[in-house]
């Protein structure tokens, strides 16, 4: 019997030497959306990962309301969970078309396109109170309506075989690290510093055995928080406000003291922990509750800074050590800063410097994830699932 003509597009797609794909990356910081149009050959530790063009389409306030709405509440309104399934896929589509249109790129000349969704809620075992439940997360934004609407073939909710083969459904950061950041002889650190922070260490001896790949805590999440609350500003660009003011060491010291900093490694979180309640309980216990308001943004910026640079001391040393940071915080000059003069052995430099775009990262990851779905092999990266995930959803 003939394949049907989505499994005969799917084989051609898999048989191609070279494959051109979108990767969709909506994280946690509710920003926007970022577009990644890659070309990529081979698969496994053989790809190679052109980025051809790159664009970030800002989120209206408009939208950011409606998905704040749902986001790492505890309760929210079903319907509008529901509604917004639907609408961010279709919105996501639309988006993409209009990217295609500026690129001069007809759909049909993309193989397939790799989405993240946006995380509406994550739930680690560790951190949800419900007895008998393991570890979950939850991704919107329906592939369906992005691969009708591109007539694209869409690949997507890549978090949940994860779970299902034992994992927390992130980082999955480590899967395309290991694949464009190893290098031999040269032990790696690649961080990513979008809303929450997350690492990646890929050993010199480039055993795939000893990469570890985890959250870290906070990225700019409680920061941008605090920016819309005190600032009315989104976040603090340049890190201009932290360096206005001087941080509070009390309530560092309480802020520091979340359990999810010293539980076991790999370990996962999100804003439903590291919130603005979560500052206000700091401030409460540390009696800080008044102190001034660049001073609060100030110590929650070195938050940032100290929890990355305590884990690295921590757990991998302070010497010949090269670090790459990409995500948003990477244009957060007074996290650069005290990167840097707070691991003064370990060369410190966006990941412009291992070559690859630090707005693009992400979305790049999400391409390769798409790819290694198509033509890839379950891959044994320390104790992370060795499984391919992504879920295929096809135009017609
Ligand atoms: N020029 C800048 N100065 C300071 N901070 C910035 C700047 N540009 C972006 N950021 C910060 O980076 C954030 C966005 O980062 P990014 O897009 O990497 O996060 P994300 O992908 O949404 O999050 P995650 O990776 O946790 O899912 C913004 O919300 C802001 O806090
Ligand atoms: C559940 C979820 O969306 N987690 C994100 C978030 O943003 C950063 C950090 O927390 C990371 O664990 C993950 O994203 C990246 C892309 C990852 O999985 O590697």
């Amino acid at each position: 019997m003939p394949l049907n003509h989505n499994l005969q597009k799917l084989f051609e797609i898999a048989k191609k030497d070279e494959r051109l794909a979108i990767g969709l990356m909506s994280g946690t910081s509710l920003d926007g959306l970022d577009i990644a149009l890659c070309r990529i050959k081979g698969s496994g530790m053989q790809t190679r990962i052109t980025l051809v063009n790159l664009t970030t389409i800002a989120y209206p306030e408009a939208f950011k309301n409606e998905v704040t709405q749902v986001f790492a509440k505890q309760q929210a309104d079903m319907e509008k969970l529901c509604l917004l399934n639907a609408h961010i896929g279709s919105y996501h589509a639309e988006l993409i078309v209009q990217a295609l249109k500026d690129w001069n790129i007809a759909p049909s000349e993309v193989d397939f396109i790799a989405s993240h969704g946006q995380t509406v809620y994550h739930a680690p075992a560790r951190q949800h109170k419900y007895k008998g439940y393991g570890n979950a997360t939850l991704q919107i934004g329906d592939a369906d309506h992005i691969a009708v609407t591109t007539g694209i073939l869409t690949i997507s909710d890549f978090r949940q075989k994860h779970i299902a083969a034992g994992g927390e459904g992130a980082p999955l950061a480590l899967y395309g690290d290991v694949l464009l950041g190893s290098r031999q002889g040269e032990p790696r650190i690649l961080l990513n510093i979008g809303g929450i922070a997350n690492l990646t260490w890929l050993p010199g001896d480039q055993h795939l055995s000893k990469v570890l790949c985890t959250d870290v805590g906070p990225g700019n999440t409680l920061i941008d928080a605090a920016c819309k609350k005190y600032f009315n500003k989104p976040f603090d660009a340049g890190g201009e406000i932290a360096f206005a003011g001087v941080a509070n060491e009390k309530l560092l010291a309480a802020l520091s003291s979340n359990p999810f900093f010293t539980q076991d490694l790999p370990k996962t979180t999100g804003p439903e922990v590291f919130n603005l309640h979560y500052v206000e309980q700091a401030q409460q216990t540390s009696d800080t509750l008044d102190i001034d308001i660049k001073d609060l943004l100030a110590t929650l910026t070195v938050l940032t800074g100290k929890i990355i640079v305590d884990f690295i001391k921590a757990n991998f040393g302070n010497e010949d050590i090269k670090l790459f940071v990409s995500g948003g915080g990477a244009s957060n000059r007074f996290i650069m800063e005290y990167l840097k003069r707070e691991l003064p052995g370990i060369s410190v430099t966006d990941t412009s410097g291992m070559g690859i775009n630090p707005d693009a990262k992400e979305a790049i990851l999400f391409a390769l994830l798409g790819n290694e779905a198509l033509v890839g092999q379950p891959l044994n990266v320390g104790n992370n699932p060795a499984v391919l995930m992504g879920k295929f959803s096809f135009a017609g």
